[in-house]
């Protein structure tokens, strides 16, 4: 057993009869879909919101029942991955085009866990790419824009030299950071260009990690009441 899917196998422990549960995105999140559809046909009864394309069809596949985010009036709590995680509990996420969905989805949650194996817990963020999701009208002008400010963006590109394109229609753009030194701070600034729709920056939005190890050992990091 790997690192995620030690994480992504012990989040099921907090899921109980009834619950409305958003459904992140991802490799990790992958496992805790399987160990929820196990669940699911054994009878438990629990509403799936999904945060992508990609997830619901792997839902839909393994039978898990659906709603979307418009239908529900609260979710009780959201398991995602994420791809990089600092011990103040902000992330990175977004490293498979997610992050508009998964942002939307987190913040109708009352509780959110993040499921990662232990490579992704970093003193600072930073080292991996933060995508920004921005509208294709015009994105060369939000490139020149974050060039400007030294950071260093690079278009997605699918395997075929395309533009990567999101659940939402959108471009993202991966900023080469290295080193985030104010994550809150650089939040704010992103949250004010013009063109960019959502960042992959997550800031105090989870209550809780889990942290998948080689060995197959479950860490937890929490949230300081
Ligand atoms: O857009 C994708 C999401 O934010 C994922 O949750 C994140 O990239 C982690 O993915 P994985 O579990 O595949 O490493």
């Amino acid at each position: 057993m790997d690192g995620k899917e030690a994480a992504g196998r012990k989040a099921i422990d907090e899921i109980h009869e009834g619950m409305t549960v958003g459904l992140g995105t991802g490799s990790t999140v992958y496992y805790f879909l399987e160990a929820l559809a196990e669940k699911v046909s054994a009878g438990l009864s629990i509403t799936g919101v999904t945060t992508s394309q990609r997830t619901a069809e792997l839902a839909g596949k393994w039978h898990i029942p659906l709603q979307s985010l418009n239908n529900v009036e609260r979710i009780d709590l959201t398991i995602d991955g994420a791809d990089e995680v600092d011990p103040s509990l902000n992330g990175i996420k977004g490293g498979g085009g997610a992050l508009l969905y998964e942002k939307l989805v987190a913040k109708a949650s009352e509780k959110r866990i993040w499921i990662v194996d232990s490579k992704k817990v970093v003193k600072k963020l930073g080292a991996f790419p933060l995508p920004i999701e921005v509208v294709p009208f015009g994105w060369k002008q939000v490139e020149a824009f974050m060039t400007e400010k030294g950071y260093r963006p690079r278009l997605r590109q699918t395997p075929g030299g395309q533009p990567f394109v999101t659940d939402a229609h959108h471009y993202i753009l991966d900023l080469h950071l290295d080193f985030i030194g104010n994550p809150k701070a650089l939040a704010d600034e992103l949250d004010h260009v013009t063109g960019i729709v959502e960042h992959g920056l997550f800031v105090s939005m989870t209550d809780k990690v889990l942290i998948g190890y080689s060995d197959g050992h479950v860490g937890t990091l929490a949230k300081e009441k």
